[in-house]
């Protein structure tokens, strides 16, 4: 049957018929080929597009636009927030106003800020403005296209507010006299006050205390707030005609001050004023008034009134009626009527809800202050209680507890290092870590000609102990493991029994560098070549061998010069052996266990990667066998529907 096959196409192959067939399978395949090739193209150019799309977003690409009407704004800036902070004072103006305008007094004065008020309504047309040029991320790019800002602004709900604010009501006439009323819209600026809040919040290095005066700045705008109410309320009610047990404002709750003239009018009086003859307590009761007239009659002309204007005393027992009622403390006359009623009420839930939150957050506050303190605390006393029941000697004990106390002083226990490493991008912490770390580092000799990119991978690895006075921070004769930069404090180069300080070194020094740094031709190969200990408190940064040697396998120069640097301290001190150099175990620094053990790890990663190679490929074989069975599959179906089209061409020549 094969051989049927192959003769019949062979035949085929031979004819006229399979060359014609061959041209039109081509013909199939080059159409093919020119769809897919237009997909392609197609999709070359959604890929442009988006590129050039990107490129606008990339402010490095941006068009060049100059001229002040161009301008963009970082939120995050300085300049944004000193913005901010004028705009908070601005929205705080109506927070403050329109309230207080139930004071018939202040009206006048109310009247003569009329141009501050412009000023105000200009600030706030401009805050506007900025808003829509205000940058945002997007796709972790700041966009800086100004119609994009704008969009974007424009879908934000803050941009009601904003032109809620700028509406100028007052000149609609809507609210007849109450001209002060009609600004009451700018309170939609108030959400500028919150914003004030957060950036200040990220801002300060004190956010307890701003947290404090944030609360007792709400606790005075409700306070205010309720008061003004009061008021309105009592001049409903005709606060003039009120007395001293009406729950509604009184002049006679709040009278103006009368003071002994006495002391300062009639010196030579002195004697009369101080007299105690006016006790009234010892009289009996029907002598009392009469006692009291003539009281009366004896101050006359003898007192002094200090005079508070109207509004000092509506607005001042206003204030004070609130802030008793809110703060639930009470002591007040009770209402009389239904709504007075349901206001007292009402005040008192707000001021329930208030009180709730103050104590809550001043409590939060507080515990929040004072809790890295109680934490070390509790270390502190644990260990105490530790070393009373170890029975560990006084000595020791003192030690230990001056150690806490040196910790404390210094910050160390303030911050939670590993908390905050933890937190951060790995990127930004080595940033800071480096910022901080960097002048230390720079100032040791050792890597005064260093990479920068080593003293970066080193600062990462770097870790601060603190070391008490007369501690011994490596002994001679000890296996090296890891080196020291001295940050704070004075550390001694000693004997072996302490006796002879052969150097004491300061901040910015190294040492423990010999033994780890495998120098060939070191005598003391790996050993530590003299002990060393703390002068006093030494904070010492810590360099682990391991660590110190993986960055260097990536820097070789800078371990050249590293070694050539530990070379010229030995021979100094005769510590050389050129006989050893050749014996050397290679530049791997570290025993022969280490170095086996670090070409095990070698040999794991090469084997990981073989592997993921050989997958890799194993997958790609499978898609090409697919792809391969695809196009057979696909021409075979060419070549049979070749085959009928022929066959029927043929009938019709036939029939013809
Ligand atoms: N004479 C010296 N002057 C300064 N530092 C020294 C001296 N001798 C030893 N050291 C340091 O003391 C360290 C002890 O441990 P190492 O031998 O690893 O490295 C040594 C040097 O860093």
């Amino acid at each position: 049957m094969s051989e049927v096959v192959s003769t019949t196409s062979s035949a085929r192959r031979e004819t006229l018929g399979g060359i014609v067939y061959r041209i039109y399978a081509l013909r199939g395949w080059v159409r093919r080929a020119r769809k897919r090739l237009h997909l392609f193209r197609k999709n070359d150019v959604d890929i442009e597009t988006n590129f050039r799309e990107a490129i606008r977003e990339n402010p490095e690409e941006e068009e060049e636009k100059s001229g002040i009407f161009h301008f963009t704004v970082d939120e995050h800036s300085n300049s944004f927030y000193l913005w901010t902070c004028l705009i908070s004072l601005v929205a705080m103006h109506p927070l403050i106003f329109t309230a207080l305008s139930v004071f018939n007094d202040i009206h006048p004065f109310l009247r003569r800020t009329g141009p501050f008020n412009l000023i105000f309504d200009l600030l706030n047309i401009m805050d506007l403005i900025v808003h829509t040029r205000i940058e945002y991320v997007e796709n972790g790019v700041a966009v800086k296209n100004l119609s994009k800002l704008m969009h974007h602004r424009l879908k934000s709900k803050f941009f009601i507010l904003d032109v809620i604010a700028v509406v100028p009501a007052e000149s609609l006439e809507v609210f007849g006299q109450s001209f002060f009323w009609a600004r009451i819209n700018r309170l939609t600026k108030c959400y500028r006050l919150f914003d004030f809040s957060t950036q200040t919040d990220t801002r300060t290095t004190s956010p307890h205390a701003f947290g404090l005066f944030k609360l007792i700045f709400i606790c005075l705008v409700i306070f205010h707030w309720n008061g003004c109410l009061y008021f309105h309320i009592s001049k409903f009610y005709n606060y003039t005609t009120a007395r001293l047990e009406h729950w509604i404002f009184s002049y006679d709750k709040i009278i103006n001050p009368i003071l002994a003239a006495c002391v300062t009018d009639i010196p030579n009086d002195k004697d009369f004023c101080d007299t105690d003859d006016f006790l009234i307590t010892h009289l009996p009761d029907n002598e009392v008034q009469s006692t009291v007239t003539s009281f009366m009659d004896t101050w006359n002309n003898k007192t002094r009134t200090l005079k508070f204007d109207n509004f000092f005393r509506q607005y001042a027992l206003s204030f004070y009626w609130s802030a008793l009622t809110l703060v639930t403390l009470g002591e007040q006359p009770s209402p009389c009527t239904t709504f007075q009623n349901a206001f007292e009420i009402g005040d008192t839930l707000l001021g329930l809800v208030i009180f709730a939150v103050i104590v809550g957050d001043v409590g939060n506050m507080v515990v929040a202050i004072n809790l890295r303190k109680s934490e070390f605390e509790n270390v502190l006393d644990g260990c105490k209680r530790f070393m009373v029941y170890r029975k560990v000697p006084n000595l020791l004990r003192k030690k230990a507890v001056e150690y806490f106390g040196y910790v404390w002083a210094h910050g160390g226990a303030q911050v939670d290092e590993e908390e905050i490493a933890e937190f951060l991008p790995p990127r930004l912490f080595g940033e800071i870590a480096v910022e901080i770390h960097m002048d230390t580092l720079k100032k040791v000799k050792l890597f005064e000609d260093c990479d920068p990119r080593l003293l970066y991978e080193l600062i990462l690895k770097l870790q601060l102990r603190v070391y008490s006075p007369m501690d011994y921070i490596c002994k001679k004769g000890e296996v090296g493991t890891e080196m020291y930069i001295v940050k704070e404090g004075f550390v001694e180069v000693v004997s072996e029994d302490g006796q002879t300080i052969f150097v004491t070194l300061p901040a910015g020094f190294v040492f423990g560098e010999l033994s780890i740094l495998n120098i060939p031709g070191n005598k003391n190969k790996n050993l530590r070549t003299a002990s060393v200990r703390s002068k006093g408190y030494s904070d010492l940064y810590v360099l682990d061998k391991e660590d110190l040697w993986e960055a260097l396998r990536e820097y070789p120069q800078a371990k050249d010069s590293l070694i050539e640097k530990g070379i010229q301290i030995l021979e100094k001190d005769k510590m050389i052996d050129p006989n050893m150099v050749d014996d050397e175990e290679g530049d791997f620094g570290g025993s022969i266990e280490e170095y086996l053990e670090h070409l095990e790890k070698e040999i794991l990663k090469i084997t990981t990667i073989v592997d993921d190679a050989e997958k890799s490929i194993h997958t790609s074989q499978q898609r090409m066998k697919t792809r391969l069975f695809g196009m057979e599959m696909e021409l075979i179906g060419e070549m049979r529907r070749m085959g009928k089209g022929r066959k029927n061409r043929w009938k019709g020549v036939t029939t013809f």
